[in-house]
């Protein structure tokens, strides 16, 4: 953009009479021009080269010598431009150039003595683009004379003869080109500085520290390169990546060391990492422990019995506390070793502790009443001990029993791998009767002798880590638990992090209410301290550093929420798939639950014979009856789905599957369900339509009208019904049939539905055997897509 330099502002830099200025420019280009016009480059041009011609001098030593001597006080006035522009002119020791006086041809009777000079020009270009080099042209055209004349003096040491054209006229072309040369000189000079530094900044080696994972932009930053310059060297060795993809560290280093850079390997280091000592300890400071016991088997089969008789064997060895036991697990003395025992008996409790991470067990004792046999959830409990990997030992208990039939539960056992070592196999089986006691010492004997077998050992000589077995708020004491030492001595005053719970043990008992100071492996103790409640099966571990684990507690609080909120990979048959894709899953664990023992058998085999090579199908329990909470926990501790053949959920395993994010797939037909699995391990699931459940009605009164056949008297529990829903029918969890409505009715009227809380009258398209007590299940079928 060209500046706007009015014809007045140039007279008077010229030092000259509007008139004149404007007489000569009318003269070239014509009338027009007034005084406050701005002038175009070329009438610029022209001016300026008339008055240069004009004012040309012969000699530049004479003119320097005609000169006025510099004012000293004088400043340098800058040359104001009518847009703001600002140009000005700073000497150091030299002459300020007088416009205003023109040099005159007279010849100096004494040279002046050009001084070094320097010579800054400051542009100010607020007022937009300025071409400068132009614009030094012109003004040195004019100005610049005395200027290089006195810088070439001083270059010269002498003074310095103004080279001139012949004829004594100086070259336009050659002036200016060599009047641009200071100028440029010094912006190059500046740039030279700035070139050395980098070329400087470049010659020692760069240190770079790359992560496990960078993104090639980030690497490129670091290496103080462009993005496409790395992702050539990255091309150069054969790994196509863009700007935003990640490469790992070795592939990084690489491209790297390309570039002379020098590598650090970038760790970033935990909260875990810093406050807990996970070195393995070395086998030989490893020292015996005792075995940690739990107690499984079907409801009324005598799990507490066994261990209220197994608790009495050490009152009986005289030890203080009696039966009254304080905490929720406890220790016996057997042949003199220590057995620990978790009071928590059934496999529920075990489940979920394991669900939250916590393998506290090394022996599930299953309890099998001799009389009874094996029952649905004894076996339940061998596929959650089994699940976990833990050691079996077999307890037949009510041998006191006139009925007690201990071959026939030995046979039974056989059938889920668990033969007995007289028969050859390797599971104990030990006869007792927790109502005499009878063979309650050989148990305990049996126990040791398996421990001893299993090698359990654990370091006491470093800090403590374990898992809580249960915990409780206490009005007066504060949260209070009882956790189990696995590894390592807990000491009072130790400060212990167990889940989002931190505190220094403030006092510490054992299983018979009696303080304590220090805690080895295996003990179970009741600590109290914390700053909240942990949950059961929560780890803990002691610590160093206080602070930190305050801190690490928030963080795991802060997850537990953001878990809560966001989608964690739990996995279903929709992406069973991308799970597979992505390497993460190569057993696909299920729980299958029917109507009959034969259709579990019989899913249970089809269903295992679809493994592939990437994946296996694992159906680690198959039982019958309806879906439990059982089910769902072993479902969501083990990553499993469920898949439901005729039988149905109950609530509480329905709500436990939802909060678990436990797939829960229901079936009628085998096929479909073998289909669903095949189809959803080869990524071609579809999933098309779902059930959308309305509500639960329950019969309460069962009418036969000749005229509409059977009507059900019914309750709506939750939800609603409505004219045009399905209706699936089921008995004791079990599905009896799947039908439609043929009339819904409140007393005598038709309705379109009837919600929660109000009575009915159902009457069923084909199924008549209605029965009191059975609930419609009503649901609308819906099409999706995911
Ligand atoms: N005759 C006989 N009865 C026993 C024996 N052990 C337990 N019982 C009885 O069996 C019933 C159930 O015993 P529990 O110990 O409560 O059984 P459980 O397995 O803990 O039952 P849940 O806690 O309900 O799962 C009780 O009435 C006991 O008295 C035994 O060895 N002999």
């Amino acid at each position: 953009m060209l500046i706007k330099y009015k014809a007045g502002d140039v007279a008077k830099d010229l030092g000259l009479p509007n008139k004149e200025l404007l007489e000569v420019v009318t003269k070239k280009f014509g009338e027009g021009k007034k005084y406050t016009t701005p002038l175009t480059e070329e009438e610029l041009n022209y001016v300026f080269e008339h008055y240069t011609r004009e004012k040309q001098v012969a000699s530049f030593d004479e003119y320097l010598a005609s000169a006025p001597q510099p004012k000293p006080a004088a400043p340098a006035e800058p040359l104001k431009k009518a847009d703001g522009t600002v140009v000005e002119l700073k000497r150091t020791g030299g002459s300020n150039i007088d416009f205003k006086a023109p040099p005159k041809k007279e010849k100096p009777a004494q040279p002046a003595q050009p001084k070094r000079e320097v010579v800054t020009v400051r542009v100010d270009t607020r007022g937009g683009d300025v071409n400068l080099d132009k614009f030094n042209e012109k003004y040195e055209s004019l100005a610049g004379a005395p200027t290089r004349g006195a810088a070439q003096a001083s270059g010269g040491g002498k003074h310095g003869k103004q080279k001139v054209g012949p004829g004594g006229k100086q070259k336009f072309a050659q002036r200016n080109n060599r009047r641009g040369q200071p100028f440029k000189r010094r912006e190059t000079e500046a740039e030279r500085l700035q070139r050395l530094q980098l070329e400087k900044a470049r010659k020692a080696q760069l240190k770079v520290s790359i992560p496990d994972e960078i993104t090639v932009g980030e690497l490129a930053s670091r290496l103080k390169q462009t993005a496409s310059n790395v992702i050539k060297k990255l091309m150069g060795l054969g790994v196509m990546a863009s700007v935003s993809e990640v490469v790992d560290y070795d592939t990084a280093a690489l491209v790297a060391e390309e570039f002379g850079a020098k590598v650090e390997h970038e760790v970033h280091v935990t909260i875990e990492e810093r406050l807990f000592e996970d070195v393995a300890d070395d086998p030989g400071v490893l020292e015996e422990r005792p075995p940690v016991v739990v107690v499984m088997g079907h409801v009324d089969h005598g799990k507490t019995s066994i261990l209220d008789a197994i608790r009495k064997t050490r009152v009986t060895a005289g030890e203080a506390g009696g039966i009254t036991q304080a905490i929720g697990a406890y220790q016996v003395e057997a042949g003199g070793k220590a057995i620990t025992f978790l009071d928590t008996p059934g496999h529920e409790a075990f489940t979920s502790m394991r669900a939250r991470g916590a393998d506290l067990t090394d022996i599930a004792v299953l309890v099998v009443a001799a009389d009874d046999g094996i029952m649905p959830q004894t076996i339940e409990s061998i596929n959650h001990a089994k699940a976990a990997g833990t050691t079996i030992i077999v307890a037949i208990n009510k041998m006191d029993k006139p009925q007690a039939n201990p071959e026939q539960v030995k046979e039974q056992l056989t059938k889920y791998e668990l033969v007995p070592e007289e028969w050859g196999g390797d599971t104990i089986c030990v006869p007792v009767s927790a109502l005499t006691g009878q063979g309650i010492p050989d148990l305990l004997e049996n126990i040791n002798l398996l421990a001893e077998v299993k090698e359990l050992r654990a370091n006491p000589n470093r800090r403590a880590k374990g898992a809580v077995v249960e915990a409780r708020l206490d009005k007066g004491q504060g949260p209070v638990a009882t956790i189990l030492v696995q590894n390592g001595t807990l000491k009072k005053g130790d400060c212990i992090i167990a889940g989002t719970a931190v505190g220094r043990v403030r006092v510490m008992r054992n299983d018979k209410g009696e303080p304590i100071e220090t805690a080895g492996p295996s003990t179970p103790v009741e600590i109290t301290g914390l700053t909240e409640v942990p949950a059961a099966g929560d780890l803990f571990e002691a610590v160093a550093d206080e602070r930190l684990a305050r801190e690490l507690a928030d963080q795991r609080a802060a997850k537990q929420k953001e878990e809560q909120w966001g989608s964690y990979q739990k996995v279903t048959l929709d992406n069973l798939f991308s799970q597979i894709e992505e390497g993460e899953r190569k057993e696909l664990p299920i729980v299958v639950k029917a109507d009959v023992q034969g259709s579990a058998e019989a899913v249970k085999q089809s269903l295992e014979k679809i493994s592939n090579d990437e994946v296996r199908v694992k159906v680690i329990h198959a039982g019958v009856g309806g879906i439990s909470k059982s089910d769902v926990m072993l479902a969501a501790a083990s990553g499993a789905i469920i898949i439901g053949f005729n039988v149905r959920p109950d609530p509480v395993a329905k709500a436990e599957a939802a909060q678990a994010e436990v797939e829960l797939r229901m079936y009628r037909v085998i096929y479909d369900a073998i289909n669903d699995v095949t189809d959803a391990m080869k990524g071609m699931l579809a999933p098309k339509i779902r059930e959308v459940e309305l509500g639960r009605i329950e019969v309460r009164n069962v009418f036969k009208i000749s005229s509409a056949g059977t009507i059900a008297g019914s309750y709506v529990l939750d939800g609603k019904i409505t004219r045009g829903s399905k209706i699936r029918l089921v008995r004791d969890g079990v599905v009896i049939t799947e039908d439609e409505i043929s009339s819904l009715r409140r007393f005598k009227d038709d309705v379109k539905e009837v919600a929660a809380g109000y009575e009915c009258g159902v009457g069923l398209e084909k199924y008549n055997d209605i029965h009191e007590g059975d609930i419609f299940e009503a649901y609308i079928l819906e099409e999706y897509r995911d």
